[in-house]
């Protein structure tokens, strides 16, 4: 996943955007970059790393300017290299800033498309297409300054073309913000604005969170194909520009990749989780009626709220077992197993007294891998725990994403080809129990009840967009999995790719 925004204010907004980057961290830790205008000129700083180690003060002096954008990073496509950090630049047509969240599916086409326009792509990011595209679209416009419905009318030549997921925010300089989201809304994507003393000023972020740290006000949800446009006289145009949209939003965001503070296509994300807590305790009740559990444990941090309701419901105490090492990001999105499996010891630590001769449940919101719960059970055996299960807030993950998470090949997932008994004796647990399909599902709907289909592909192998196949999925496992991704990143060596306008 990745976390994007983009704000038109009335004074300078360099610092705004670092710190609602801060807040979306959790959606990307690999790589952060920032836009501003600057009197006619792009300033850009992008570089691999967290938003607290991309931006100097030197760097943040140099984003000058009342207009920008912003993105972290969490790789699904192209490269981990700098160069595909975000966003990107054309300098034709005006000059167009680009930061994506999501993953496009049909970019062979695109790319065919692409060259037979002339346009080159410098990288292999799926966002840089995406970019591309959309100046191909603005090429058409003849003035020298674009109205609403030239903007609009190239995001709908966009969405005609593009398959697959996409969050967007855009500035062309002259002209001012554009932000669009795939006729599915799979990734989230939220308007706000701020009245001040000089007048509006309008943001867009992927989640609500950001426009609390920052002052904001949360307007509403960008629509599933509606585009935002925000004039660089900080007037607000929108428009429907998708010819069939329909609300599907991705429920893996629910699940794991949201902050808990947050709320996406007006459900709360800690709502959401408590009822995922309600039905796995009342699934634990109907199934395990002779359950001898002592103490139910979250493994920190996503699974907290959901383990506290678990323990409620079923009146057993919530103790937490494993402390967590502030200073380590989210193991799940880092880039290789390796750095998955070493990250997950220096995370956290089982505190002995509440493990030893208990009979313990573990709770965790989805086991994907099962790197975690694999090692967990380990630490909660060695603190000297009696009996060890395991539940899981979500479903057996068989799928793959192609969506915007990583999780390019069913090989790599615990539960593809396995049973929960098989599951549980991989990890080691002695009894281990998920959630139903339904159950999540209705979990996340009692929060907005007009959110009739959600994406759930990575459970049931069902994907909303045309274009994934076999032969695709096939493709995508060779291009990104693990394996795949250790031995392009070994032949990188010393970084020679372009960096489009990046200040070092
Ligand atoms: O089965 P796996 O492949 O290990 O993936 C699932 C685990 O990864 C995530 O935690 P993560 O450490 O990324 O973040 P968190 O601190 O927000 O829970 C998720 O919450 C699970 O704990
Ligand atoms: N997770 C995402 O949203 C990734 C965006 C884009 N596909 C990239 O790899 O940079
Ligand atoms: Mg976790």
């Amino acid at each position: 996943m990745c976390g994007i925004v983009g704000i038109v204010g009335q004074s300078a907004v360099n610092q705004t955007i670092y710190d609602a980057l801060t807040v979306l961290q959790h959606r990307g830790q690999d790589a952060a970059g920032i836009v501003t205008v600057d009197q006619g000129s792009f300033r850009l700083r992008k570089a691999n790393g967290l938003v607290k180690d991309v931006f100097e003060t030197k760097h943040m002096q140099r984003l000058q300017g009342n207009a920008g954008i912003g993105h972290v990073r969490y790789p699904t496509a192209g490269s981990s290299s700098a160069s595909e950090a975000q966003p990107f630049y054309v300098n034709s047509p005006f000059g167009i800033s680009l930061a994506h969240n999501g993953n496009l599916i049909n970019t062979k086409e695109l790319l065919e498309r692409l060259a037979l326009k002339r346009r080159h792509i410098n990288t292999t990011s799926d966002s840089e297409i995406l970019l591309n595209l959309l100046a191909d679209e603005l090429q058409h416009v003849s003035g020298l300054s674009l109205t609403p419905d030239e903007v609009f009318s190239a995001i709908r030549q966009v969405h005609r073309q593009v398959n697959g997921a996409y969050a967007t925010v855009a500035m062309i300089i002259g002209q001012g913000l554009v932000a669009f989201r795939d006729p599915y809304g799979i990734r989230p994507l939220v308007l706000g604005k701020n009245e001040t003393e000089h007048g509006t000023e309008y943001m867009v972020a992927s989640e609500t969170v950001a426009l609390d740290a920052v002052g904001f006000k949360v307007v509403r949800d960008v629509e599933p194909g509606e585009a935002i446009y925000v004039d660089l006289e900080g007037n607000l145009h929108s428009r429907q520009c998708s010819d069939e949209p329909k609300r599907i939003p991705c429920i893996f965001e629910f699940v794991y990749f949201a902050r808990p503070d947050s709320t996406i296509d007006k459900a709360s994300v800690y709502s959401s989780r408590i009822n995922m807590g309600t039905k796995l305790a009342e699934k634990i009740k109907a199934e395990w009626e002779d359950q001898d559990i002592d103490v139910v444990i979250p493994i920190p941090e996503t699974s907290c709220d959901i383990a506290v309701e678990i323990s409620n419901h079923l009146g057993l105490p919530y103790r937490q077992g494993f402390v967590k090492n502030r200073y380590i990001g989210r193991t799940f999105i880092m880039p290789g197993q390796q750095e998955r499996k070493k990250s997950v010891r220096r995370k956290l630590n089982a505190i002995s007294a509440e493990f030893k001769g208990k009979n313990v449940l573990l709770v965790d919101d989805s086991i994907v891998r099962g790197t975690t719960s694999e090692q967990i059970i380990e630490m909660a055996r060695e603190a000297g725990a009696k009996k060890v299960y395991f539940a899981s807030a979500a479903p057996e993950i068989r799928f793959p994403n192609v969506y915007g998470i990583d999780m390019p090949s069913s090989s790599e997932l615990i539960a593809y080809g396995r049973d929960v008994q098989e599951i549980a004796k991989m990890i080691g647990a002695d009894g281990m129990i998920f959630q139903n399909l339904g159950d999540l599902v209705e979990a996340v709907k009692m929060e907005n009840p007009d959110i009739q289909e959600f994406e759930t592909s990575v459970f049931d192998g069902h994907y909303v967009t045309p274009g994934v196949d076999q032969t695709y999925l096939d493709h995508l496992t060779k291009l990104r999995s693990d394996d795949a991704k250790a031995n392009r990143n070994n032949d990188l060596g010393t970084n020679l790719e372009l960096h489009n306008v990046c200040h070092p």
